[in-house]
């Protein structure tokens, strides 16, 4: 017997006024997979995260999250992801531990779990002296894999990261992306909006949007089989060069 997907959609829709920005998307993704969500500027993506993490309501279509509606359960649906972005994560004007304390709280967790996992964390990030330094004095890659392990620390089924990595250099990407194994192989399954084609590589599948449609889905390989193409850049321009929104 095959599972449940854990994130299943189906001619998923958002429209704003006459504009579609995203046009009848349909994929499931199966727990504790990577899929790499990928398109060019404006194709729809964080349209598209955004009804998946119950924060936008779809116009039409269907979809579940961790077994959850998006239009009537979107509360359980925030209880049961993560997300991060490099737009959204820390409060730099708290310390580490108070950010963490701070997440950790809204879940619910109790002291028990949150003195644990805390000291887990700090040693896995080699980071056991600087508890009490503010976020904001931190380099960008360490906040970011900072950001990533504070959401999944109340153990999500799914963790939606959207552009994680932007602006860190390699050696860091490398590391945030060890960190993303070692999630999903603890089982969280991991949805990643990423302009970086190596770390699309690294993804067990991608699907990639193009003025709003899912135009592809495979695994990196397929996806360069199918358009005779030696690398994931050159997938990714033949797609979107067939874009014709304006910001795209
Ligand atoms: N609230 C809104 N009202 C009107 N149009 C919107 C709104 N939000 C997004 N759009 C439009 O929908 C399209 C898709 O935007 P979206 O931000 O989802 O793209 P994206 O793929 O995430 O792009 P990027 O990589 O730049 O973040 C764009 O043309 C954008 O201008």
């Amino acid at each position: 017997m095959t599972e449940q997907p854990i994130i299943y959609t189906e001619h998923l829709t958002k429209r704003f006024g006459d504009f579609t920005a995203v046009d009848a998307i349909s994929f499931e993704v199966q727990k504790g997979e990577i899929f790499g969500f990928l398109g060019a500027n404006g194709a729809g993506k964080t349209t598209a995260m955004r009804m998946l993490c119950g924060l936008s309501l779809p116009t039409s279509g269907k979809a579940t999250i961790a077994g959850f509606d998006v239009y009537k359960q979107t509360e359980k649906i925030k209880q049961n992801i993560g997300y991060m972005s490099q737009k959204f994560s820390l409060y730099e004007d708290l310390t580490i531990k108070e950010n963490i304390r701070f997440y950790a709280g809204i879940y619910g967790k109790s002291d028990a779990f949150i003195k644990d996992k805390t000291a887990q964390l700090l040693q896995q990030l080699n980071l056991e002296a600087e508890g009490d330094k503010l976020v904001g004095s931190l380099p960008l890659g360490l906040k970011q894999k900072l950001a990533f392990s504070v959401a999944v620390f109340h153990e999500p089924q799914i963790v939606f990261l959207d552009e994680p990595t932007g602006g860190v250099d390699p050696v860091t990407r490398r590391e945030f992306w060890n960190m993303i194994y070692e999630a999903a192989t603890a089982g969280i399954t991991i949805f990643v909006t990423t302009h970086y084609m190596d770390e699309a590589e690294y993804c067990n599948r991608i699907s990639i949007m193009v003025d709003g449609k899912i135009e592809a889905l495979d695994t990196p390989a397929g996806l360069k089989e199918t358009y005779n193409a030696a690398t994931m850049d050159d997938v990714f321009l033949q797609l979107a060069r067939k874009a014709t929104r304006s910001d795209a």
